[in-house]
């Protein structure tokens, strides 16, 4: 039981480390807490709510997997190599992609009642 406690410790450790290190990670945390908060005024779907939690959790996790490639890239060197370009622009590339998709996911889930909203607003 100590040894499950310790490693969930370990766990929200690393989670909280990417938080206070990390720019981008706050970033996709005040986007999703924000992207939630529509949802809760809109009264998204069931399915429209799967669909946002997916695509939150792609963006924070593989913005984790990216810190810990930096640094364990780091760790094996300091010095310019090729192999260490291409492990950091890999990881940095799976959250643009993930990114993209999420961008695209909230307009699918957002374009029409915002529109609706706009058009209500101005009548
Ligand atoms: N040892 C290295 N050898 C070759 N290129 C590297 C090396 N370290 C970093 N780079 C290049 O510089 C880019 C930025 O790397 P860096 O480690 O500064 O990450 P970052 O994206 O600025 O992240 P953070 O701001 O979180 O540290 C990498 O994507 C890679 O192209």
């Amino acid at each position: 039981m100590k040894a499950l406690f310790r490693s969930f410790k370990y766990a929200f450790e690393g989670i909280f480390y990417c938080l206070k290190t990390q720019r981008n990670m706050r970033i996709h945390f005040i986007f999703a807490a924000g992207v939630t908060l529509a949802g809760v005024y809109f009264k998204i779907e069931m399915t429209e709510w799967l669909a946002l939690f997916i695509t939150f959790s792609l963006v924070i996790t593989s913005e984790m997997f990216n810190t810990a490639i930096e640094k364990a890239v780091d760790l094996s060197t300091m010095e310019y190599d090729e192999r260490a370009k291409v492990a950091k622009d890999v990881a940095a590339g799976a959250v643009l992609l993930n990114a993209v998709v999420a961008v695209f996911v909230g307009v699918f889930v957002f374009w029409g009642r915002l529109w609706e909203e706009v058009i209500r607003w101005m009548n």
